[in-house]
């Protein structure tokens, strides 16, 4: 059975509950969206192959679950540091129709940085996408687009997307971005990539889900 050579990128997406990880990567993978709001339970992720420029990518994107405490504060799931470990880019959604899941970025941002702990915190990369835009026309946002793009500049000139799951808004454009901007910062996933060492992967993409 032949085998083909792979760069195996890590993309790890967190935010808010509800604020359409999920359906995100859903509608990237599997070009399908559902109304029904289904909590993720532990982690969802899927990997999808892509070409950019000369190299065969998979990109795997893993959904990170957050649980509430009683005080109604979101915080990561003890999955454990490894877990995090080795990404090559962190996607960091919100809802721009929820004032909250704004303010979560500085947390999540500083969270991720915390668990993944990378070589160099001020250089890896991020991007920030704000979900939900079709909801009323875009007239119920109360996050405007400039104090979106402000934080991101502020925070070492991070990308900013405004997508839509549901109609399929900028999903693609979101996820290549998040791909390239994987593959430009690629560097130790021999070592972080338990079991999959520098992505000798056999014929087609998996894809999948666990509650782990
Ligand atoms: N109108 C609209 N609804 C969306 C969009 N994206 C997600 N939703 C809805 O928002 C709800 C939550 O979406 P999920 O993708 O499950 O959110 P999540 O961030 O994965 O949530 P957790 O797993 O709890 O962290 C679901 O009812 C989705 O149908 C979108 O772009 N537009
Ligand atoms: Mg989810």
């Amino acid at each position: 059975m032949a085998t083909r050579r792979r760069t195996l990128l890590k993309v790890i997406v967190l935010g808010d509950s509800g604020v359409g990880k999920t359906s995100l990567m859903n509608q990237y993978v599997h070009n399908k969206f559902s109304l029904q709001y289904k909590a993720t339970i532990g982690a969802d992720f899927v990997t999808k192959e892509l070409q950019i420029g000369d190299k065969l990518v998979t990109l795997q994107v893993v959904v990170v679950v957050v649980i509430w405490d009683t005080a109604g504060q979101e915080r990561f799931q003890s999955l454990g540091a490894a877990f995090y470990r080795g990404a090559d880019c962190c996607a960091l959604v919100y809802d721009l129709n929820v004032s909250k899941s704004f303010d979560s970025l500085d947390n999540w941002h500083e969270e991720f940085l915390k668990q993944a702990n990378p070589s160099d915190p001020k250089t890896f990369p991020f991007i920030v996408l704000g979900n939900k835009v079709d909801i009323d026309g875009g007239r119920s946002r109360v996050v405007s687009e400039k104090k979106a793009a402000d934080w991101c500049a502020s925070n070492g000139n991070i990308p900013y997307f405004e997508t839509s799951a549901k109609e399929d808004y900028n999903v693609d454009e979101a996820f290549l971005t998040i791909a390239k901007t994987a593959l430009a910062n690629e560097h130790d996933q021999d070592i972080y990539f338990q079991g999959i060492p520098e992505a000798v992967i056999e014929n087609e993409p998996r894809g999948g889900g666990c509650a782990c």
